[in-house]
């Protein structure tokens, strides 16, 4: 079929055609993206650091270009500033900037942007409870269009897992995965919609040296394929840094090197510095950078003019000025010259996918990637497909221009919350915390409790000892749904950083998804320790006490839980873990059940109005003694509690209204989801 296309189009003359190796596996079904140059010209980046007037320059006035079909180091000692350019190269940061990026000579548009990157952060952020296979079906379904059929989103996601030598685990959790194949599965939940240009910080953190060199192979295999791929770098070895086509050095903020890797050593000796032979050169450039030769950061940021030069192979070393990119002739003129001069190939290659691999009949993929890898990094062919500069344009301007899209994501917000809900309901069955231990600790306690005040609902002489039991109800619900809340929903802020930066969801969606997720659960366990402890204790055999006595508990549960949301959002699970019981002591102790209503001071009352334990409390009270309940039996001589009327009296709750208390747990329920939302979102933009 797609030689038939090929032929069918080389009539045309459309497209060019070379003969490929027929062992190579092309990601074939992959969408097809447009080459990618980005470049930087006089970044300044600003921080204040403590007292408003002390600001600290991160990055001082540095540029540079990053090009398409090149795998770039970003390499430097550590403070230098790594880390803060990739995060400005990303669009993770954005205030406090200076200086312009531009994406193809053109001023960036980072909304457009974001659409054509993907960051991979330092630590993968994966959710351990899917399989490799679960992992990459969500990423499809949120990343490709809807429109997409099944059996196409299967075939990106086996081919994928092939090429990045994955398939073998298809059925593997994630958590058991080593950290070379998590961080190939980081990349393949990425590479589903084929963004053209990817950000890695340190991908190589945590490897050892065998998968480190798989990983910088798989990172060349991607930029082969005609992508721009950049990542920081911490000294690699001598091995690994010949893999890399460019690098960029920071020392203090500062560039002190821009260009080909293989022209650094030449570079550094023309300034008299010279690398001593079996040295490595990262490390040289390094400690050249630490002042270990002297203090030569000034001398080698002229050089390379802050960035504004670029060490090109086959170029002499003066003639290699970056063009001016707020200039669009200028800019054009470099390209041409540069795509004619120097590296056809790659020119050739920006439209076609080139993650081939051998797979060498025995399904060695991780070989396969290295055999090609090291056959593409020795060659530099082969061509298969070469569109018309005319498409490749227009291809740019869609992507890149004004009139781009107008969606930020690849689907609607209803598949992005119908996909992000199962996923949650699936990580809720599967995690023994979250489901199992909260079921067990739901019916242990129902059952100690139903010991505990066995038979005392409808004894006169008991009643002190019957609202002792309805207080710890809400004391048990309460906490159980608040703090299981607190200790799992930070954990979940990386992954949600990183997949809502890389345009998986929006926020809202994601939102919607989770706050949905976890009440059937909820409610599972509460009507199973209600039903428990209602008939152990004897309460009021009547239908509609029990309905009133439950959606009271179901309601406090929800508001805790809420409250868990809120602290979760806001803090981390140190601090919430702390601050969520201490701040609700206030609602405890104004619940109606230490002190009543009439004997809190009156400029206390306020806090009443606003505590929902005693909402809760109120309402399963007056579920139990409220409607004209029939007086209790009493089997001693004098039962002070005997009619239930006194019972509601002495709690300040004759004249309480039920439907008032639903309503008021019904408004703090929907207030505090609204501020958790808001929270979330806070904190995604204090994060960056
Ligand atoms: N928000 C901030 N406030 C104050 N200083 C900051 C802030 N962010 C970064 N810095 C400082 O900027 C400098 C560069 O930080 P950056 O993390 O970019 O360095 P790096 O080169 O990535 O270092 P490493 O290799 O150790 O990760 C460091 O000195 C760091 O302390």
């Amino acid at each position: 079929m797609d030689n038939v296309y090929i032929l069918n189009n080389l009539r045309k003359g459309s497209l060019k055609v070379t003969i490929t190796p027929a062992q190579h596996k092309t990601l074939t079904h992959l969408p097809k993206r447009p080459p990618v140059d980005l470049a930087f010209t006089d970044l300044t980046y600003k921080v204040q650091e403590g007292r408003k007037s002390n600001v600290k320059t991160i990055l001082k006035s540095v540029s540079g270009r990053l090009r398409s079909g090149e795998l770039t180091a970003i390499m430097g000692p550590s403070g230098a500033g790594k880390s803060t350019l990739l995060n400005i190269l990303t669009g993770y940061k954005t205030s406090g900037l200076e200086g312009s990026v531009t994406v193809n000579g053109m001023e960036r548009n980072l909304s457009g942007f974001r659409k054509l990157s993907c960051y991979i952060m330092q630590d993968n952020q994966l959710h351990g409870n899917l399989t490799v296979e679960e992992a990459m079906a969500v990423a499809t379904a949120l990343k490709l269009p809807s429109a997409t059929t099944t059996a196409d989103r299967e075939e990106v996601i086996h081919e994928i897992l092939e090429t990045l030598g994955l398939s073998e685990h298809h059925k593997t959790m994630t958590s058991n995965l080593s950290g070379g194949q998590k961080k190939r599965l980081s990349i393949a939940l990425e590479l589903v919609n084929n963004p053209p240009i990817m950000f890695f910080d340190e991908p190589t953190s945590g490897l050892d040296s065998s998968s480190c060199f798989q990983c910088i192979s798989l990172l060349k295999t991607l930029a082969r394929g005609g992508r721009t791929i950049i990542c920081t770098i911490h000294q690699p070895s001598a091995r690994l840094f010949e893999m890399f086509d460019h690098l960029y050095t920071l020392a203090d903020g500062q560039c002190v090197y821009q260009g080909s890797t293989g022209r650094l050593v030449e570079w550094l000796g023309s300034l008299s510095l010279q690398c001593p032979s079996y040295h490595n050169p990262a490390s040289f450039i390094i400690e050249v950078s630490c002042g270990e030769y002297g203090d030569n950061t000034g001398k080698l940021v002229r050089a390379i003019d802050n960035g504004k030069n670029d060490i090109r192979n086959g170029q002499p070393f003066p003639d290699s000025k970056v063009p001016d990119y707020n200039n669009k002739k200028a800019m054009e003129e470099s390209l041409n010259k540069e795509w004619n001069k120097n590296d056809l190939a790659q020119v050739q290659e920006k439209f076609r996918d080139g993650n081939n691999t051998n797979t060498n009949g025995n399904g060695n993929l991780q070989n396969g990637i290295l055999q090609y890898a090291a056959s593409e990094i020795a060659k530099g062919d082969p061509l298969v497909v070469q569109m018309d500069t005319e498409k490749q344009d227009n291809v740019e301007v869609a992507l890149l221009g004004e009139g781009a899209s107008p969606r930020r994501y690849a689907t609607s917000e209803l598949t992005q919350f119908w996909v992000v809900l199962k996923r949650t309901l699936l990580f809720s069955r599967r995690d023994w915390t979250l489901m199992y231990l909260r079921l067990f600790a739901h019916i242990l306690v129902g059952f100690l409790i139903g010991a505990l005040y066995y038979d005392i609902g409808d004894d006169g002489s008991k009643v002190l000892s019957n609202l002792g039991f309805l207080f710890f109800n809400m004391l048990f619900l309460m906490y159980t749904s608040m703090t299981i809340t607190i200790l799992s929903f930070p954990l979940e802020m990386p992954v949600l950083i990183k997949e809502h930066f890389n345009r998986w969801y929006s926020l809202r969606s994601y939102y919607l998804a989770i706050t949905v997720s976890d009440i059937p659960f909820q409610a599972i366990f509460c009507v199973i320790y209600v039903v428990i402890v209602y008939l152990l204790t004897s309460q009021p055999p009547v239908w509609f006490r029990f309905a009133m006595f439950l959606s009271s508990c179901l309601l406090i549960s929800f508001v805790a839980q809420s409250v868990g949301l809120v602290v979760g959002a806001a803090m981390n699970v140190q601090n919430g873990v702390f601050l969520a019981p201490v701040m609700s002591v206030p609602f405890l102790l104004f619940s109606g059940f230490f002190v009543s209503f009439n004997a809190i001071p009156v400029y206390l009352r306020w806090i009443t109005y606003l505590s929902y334990i005693r909402y809760g409390f109120e309402g399963t009270a007056l579920a139990t003694y409220s409607f004209e309940r029939p007086k209790l039996k009493c089997h001693q001589t004098y039962c002070h509690f005997k009619n239930p009327e006194t019972t509601l009296e002495e709690l300040d709750m004759l004249h309480a209204d039920f439907t008032l208390d639903i309503a008021a747990l019904c408004l703090i329920f929907l207030v505090l989801r609204i501020s958790a939302f808001l929270f979330l979102r806070w904190k995604l933009k204090a994060t960056r």
